[in-house]
Formats: structure tokens, C-alpha cells, sequence
């Protein structure tokens, strides 16, 4: 028997283990307060890794049973490949919006959830998201500006996927809707002809489609182990990097020698026309203004196209799926009112899209701001990791949190709250531009009501000085898309009830990617 002991066969699991365990007792991750299990069940051995693996399979009955069971109390919410969160109750919200990054990490909780580390090939972008200053400042700022771009690139993109069917004609609405985002997002970040190179969009979206489910993986992967295995998990990321900068290089390169040219010899200026007006250029000044010729290497800035691309993408192409599959699901009068107000602004604006007409065009988007509450894919939100050595303790249910935890708030039960929003569960389109029509409420609070407009009840874009940077741009964007969806098509509407269900994946809830629904184009009187 004992010599048995010595045979390799069993001495090496034996070696594994016992590492596994002292890892584990070392470096385990941070200790976390004794709390409710969500997920765990009575009688359960090892209730923390069964309530992992069940929170995985359905994370609904978990989001719901943290507020309905443990209502005003934080919970332990274990979620296998998503870590092990601590749920604070709603009454923390505010707290943990007002946290700086030094006290509670936003882009700590990123970088651990898509394992960015071994995902980028530039993680000198990660640690330093300078593209992010872009979003909030240039970008944010180029709006107005960039709306005749957007309006001619919408009318291009949809005409090119949907065509003019006369009769109805299914379509794959998130499939279209993925390739429409693509050109006309990448119609601001890269410019025209390139947001028209179908092989470098699916460059983007393949990226977009495979870094969640790489990180996935890798965090599912004990993490001693993670390098090793992320030598080859990561092998379609790095295949994609390189395949979008050789798709980008013949853009980069002669903008890189006209920004050069144009800044040496004044009497090329008027050569060479004006400078694009685009995130690559933007990045391309940036980079030069910082005098570092890492961030103008021609894959450090493909790269950072390549990242901004995955932080719009799916997120916008989710939320005009959402959008339209709930007005296909509700009533034609929604869809008529919709179409009045945007050629009634149109017309008022000579038939010119713009900044101020999108601006007017309230129930537009209210509608937007309606679907993405019933439909936002965030299901617990601002999720953040504690930065200080000696932790935190939370002011109401005064929890001490050592470095290193993670920590969330409720967020889809919160958007179903019917003291919050009344009749929850059913899609007013025009219930928060009800709200900004009523006079007698202050400005202020009605302006809270416009689709970008965050707050502790409406997480979608998450909230505070950390809020999705993008969003400014994504509602003119998505605006602008279902305008021109509704003046040019039909959308054949099956009634309520008729709405294919969303899909929960972990903590992520996603509009059925298969769903099809009818549309011709529309003949105009
Ligand atoms: C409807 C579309 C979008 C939705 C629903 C959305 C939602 C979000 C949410 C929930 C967050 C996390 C905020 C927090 O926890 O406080 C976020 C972060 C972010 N979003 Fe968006 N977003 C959208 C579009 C965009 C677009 C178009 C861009 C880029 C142009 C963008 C860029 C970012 C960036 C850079 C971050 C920060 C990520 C980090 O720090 O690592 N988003 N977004």
C-alpha cells in the first residue's frame, strides 16, 4: 500500500492538491464577511462552489431571490467565472457612486472580468485607458458636428441590409443590426471609405464576440494556471489584433506621414485638405501631443481602435435590437406617434438631420431610455473592486471589505420597482417624455429623464463620474438609426406578448440574438 503512495499516477494529483490548497490558503482572494450565500441552498456541503455553478446556470432566480429574500441586507452573490460578489443593498448605491477610483475601481473590475492582462496585446493601454480621455472630451464635444456623417452612413448601411422589399420580408434584426452599428460607429472612429471594408468590421465584431467568452474561460481557470492556458486561449484574440492592423495600416500610414508633413511645411496644409475628423485622427494627435512614439506605433493605435470598438459595439447593437423588438411587439399607435414627431422635427429642420432636431425628438427617445430599462444588460451594477490595503467599511450595513473584493448593487429588480415605474413590466415608450412635458415639474428633474441622464434608479449606463463615457454619442447614434428605420420601413407588429424572451448568460441579460422579425419598406404618401 504504502509504496503505492510513491507511483506517479498518484503522486502527481496528490503534488496538484496539496499545491491547490496552499495556493489557495496563501493567495485565495481576499476574505470575505460571513454573508448570505444567494445560490446556496440548506444542508449543502460546500455551499459557496454549488452556489457558484447554480448562480451560473440561472443568475435571474439569484438577482431576484438577493432582493425579495434579502431585501435591505448585502448578500454573497457567487457567480462561477464572474467571482464572488458582495451585493450591497440598494441604500449603498449612492455610496458607492460617490467613491473615487482610489476607494472603489470601475476599471479594476473590467480588466479582472475580461482578463485584459492576457487579452490585449497592449495592456500599456489598459493600465493607461488614454482613449478613454477621447470618449469623454473630443468625441462627446464632435457630436453635432458629426451628425450629417452618422445620418449618411445610417441611410447607407441599413439600405445596403434590408434593401426595398415591397412585401414583408423576414429579417435577423440583431444580425443586421451588429453590421449597421459596425459601419456607422466605425464611420466616426476610422472614416470613410475604410467603415465600408466589410473585412475589417468583421474584424471588429469577431473581437467584440471573442474577448468575453476568452475571459470567460481564463477566469474559470485556477490562477496559478492562467498564464500557461492563456498562452493558447488567447491565440484567436491575437490572431484578430493582427489581422484588424494589417486591415488598418494602409489608413494609418499616410496619415501618420500627412500629420508629419502638414505640422513641418505650412504650404502643405493646403495640399493636403483638411485633417480627417475621426477617432484615429484623434488618437494620432494625441499621441503626438504626448511626444511618445509607442502610442503613434501603427499597432498601438489599431489596437486602440480595435478597443473602443469593443466597448460600443455590442452594447449599442443590443439596445436598438431591444428597441425595435419592443415596438414589434406593441401597439402600430406607438409606432405611428414615433413617425409624427420625427417628420414633424425634420420638417420644422428644412428635411436636415442635426444635433438640436435630434435633441427635439423626445419620445424617440424615450423610447430608447424605456426598452433599455427593461432590457439593459446590466442585472447588478457598478461593479467595483475595493483598491484600499486596509479595505472598507460601508456606512449602512457596515460591512468591513478587505483589498482586493468585489463589490455590486442591485440593479434590474431596482428598474422593475413599481414605485419606481409604475406598471413595470409593461413598455410605455412614452413614459419618460410624459414626464419631461409636465411643467409643473422642476427643469432639472424632467431633464433627468433624457435617455442619458444616470441616477441610483437607473443603472443602465451605469452611474456617477465613472458612468459609460460613450453614451453621450450612443444615444445620437441609436437615435439617428431608429429614426431612419421607422421613416423608411414598416415593422409588421405582433401584439404584446409576441416578444421573444431575452437571455440571461451569467450576470449578462442579451436580446434573443436569433429573433426575426417582418419589415418592407415603407411607401411614402
Ligand atoms: C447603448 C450603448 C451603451 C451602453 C448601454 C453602455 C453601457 C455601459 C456601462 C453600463 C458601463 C459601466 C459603467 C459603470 O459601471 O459605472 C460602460 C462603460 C464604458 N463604456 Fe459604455 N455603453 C454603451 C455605449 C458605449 C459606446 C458607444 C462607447 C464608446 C464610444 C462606450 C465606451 C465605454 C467605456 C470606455 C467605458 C468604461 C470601461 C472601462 O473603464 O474599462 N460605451 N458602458
Amino acid at each position: 500500500m504504502l509504496q503505492d503512495v510513491g507511483r506517479p499516477a498518484l503522486l502527481g494529483p496528490a503534488v496538484l492538491l496539496v499545491g491547490y490548497l496552499v495556493y489557495q490558503f496563501l493567495y485565495g482572494g481576499p476574505k470575505l464577511p460571513k454573508l448570505p450565500i444567494i445560490g446556496a441552498r440548506k444542508g449543502d456541503w460546500f455551499p459557496l462552489i454549488q452556489a457558484r455553478w447554480r448562480n451560473l446556470m440561472d443568475s435571474k432566480s439569484g438577482v431576484i431571490q438577493a432582493e425579495t429574500e434579502f431585501k435591505d441586507q448585502a448578500v454573497l452573490f457567487p457567480v462561477a467565472g464572474t467571482g464572488d460578489i458582495v451585493m450591497l443593498p440598494r441604500a449603498e448605491t449612492q455610496f458607492v457612486t460617490d467613491q473615487p477610483e482610489t476607494v472603489l475601481d470601475m476599471h479594476a473590475a473590467v480588466v479582472e472580468s475580461m482578463q485584459f492582462m492576457y487579452t490585449s496585446a497592449n495592456p500599456e493601454l489598459i493600465s493607461n485607458p488614454i482613449h478613454h480621455k477621447l470618449i469623454t472630451t473630443t468625441l462627446t464635444n464632435q457630436i453635432g458636428n458629426l451628425v450629417p456623417e452618422v445620418a449618411d452612413e445610417t441611410a447607407y448601411c441599413l439600405d445596403r441590409d434590408f434593401g426595398s422589399p415591397e412585401d414583408w420580408t423576414d429579417v435577423c434584426i440583431y444580425k443586421s443590426m451588429l453590421l449597421t452599428i459596425a459601419g456607422v460607429t466605425n464611420r466616426v472612429f476610422v472614416g470613410k471609405p475604410k467603415c465600408r471594408d466589410m473585412h475589417m468590421l468583421n474584424q471588429t465584431l469577431e473581437y467584440a464576440h471573442w474577448l468575453p467568452i476568452i475571459g470567460q474561460l481564463l477566469r474559470n481557470t485556477w490562477k496559478p494556471l492562467r498564464p500557461v492556458f492563456a498562452w493558447f486561449l488567447t491565440i484567436p484574440i491575437h490572431r484578430i489584433t493582427r489581422a484588424f492592423h494589417r486591415s488598418l495600416l494602409p489608413e494609418i500610414k499616410p496619415r501618420l506621414v500627412a500629420y508629419d508633413a502638414r505640422r513641418e511645411d505650412p504650404e502643405a496644409k493646403s495640399q493636403l485638405g483638411p485633417e480627417p475628423n475621426d477617432f484615429l485622427q484623434w488618437c494620432i494627435q494625441q499621441a503626438k501631443e504626448m511626444g511618445d512614439p509607442y502610442l503613434w506605433d501603427s499597432r498601438t493605435l489599431a489596437n486602440r481602435i480595435l478597443l473602443v470598438n469593443f466597448a460600443a459595439l455590442h452594447t449599442s447593437s443590443m439596445a436598438i435590437t431591444a428597441v425595435i423588438l419592443e415596438l414589434m411587439a406593441s401597439k402600430q399607435a406607438y409606432i405611428d406617434e414615433l413617425r409624427a414627431e420625427i417628420e414633424g422635427v425634420l420638417a420644422e429642420y428644412g428635411g436636415e438631420w442635426n444635433k438640436r432636431g435630434l435633441a427635439r425628438m423626445e419620445k424617440l427617445d424615450s423610447a430608447l431610455r424605456e426598452s433599455a430599462r427593461l432590457n439593459s444588460f446590466v442585472t447588478v451594477g457598478l461593479t467595483r473592486q475595493v483598491v484600499p490595503r486596509d479595505g472598507i467599511t460601508t456606512p449602512v450595513s457596515n460591512l468591513h471589505l478587505p483589498q482586493g473584493a468585489t463589490v455590486a448593487v442591485p440593479s434590474y429588480t431596482v428598474l422593475r420597482d413599481a414605485e419606481l415605474y409604475p406598471d413595470p413590466y409593461e413598455f410605455k415608450p412614452f413614459r419618460f417624455s410624459a414626464q419631461r412635458d409636465d411643467d409643473s415639474v422642476d427643469y432639472v428633474k424632467r431633464a433627468n429623464k433624457a435617455w442619458v441622464a444616470t441616477s441610483k434608479e437607473y443603472l443602465a449606463f451605469g452611474h456617477g463620474r465613472t458612468a459609460c463615457p460613450g453614451r453621450f454619442f450612443a444615444a445620437n447614434e441609436l437615435k439617428l438609426i431608429l429614426a431612419y428605420f421607422i421613416l423608411n420601413y414598416d415593422i409588421e407588429v405582433t401584439g404584446p406578448g409576441s416578444r421573444p424572451r431575452n437571455k440571461w448568460y451569467g450576470l449578462i441579460r442579451i436580446p434573443p440574438m436569433e429573433a426575426k422579425i417582418r419589415i418592407r419598406r415603407r411607401v411614402k404618401a
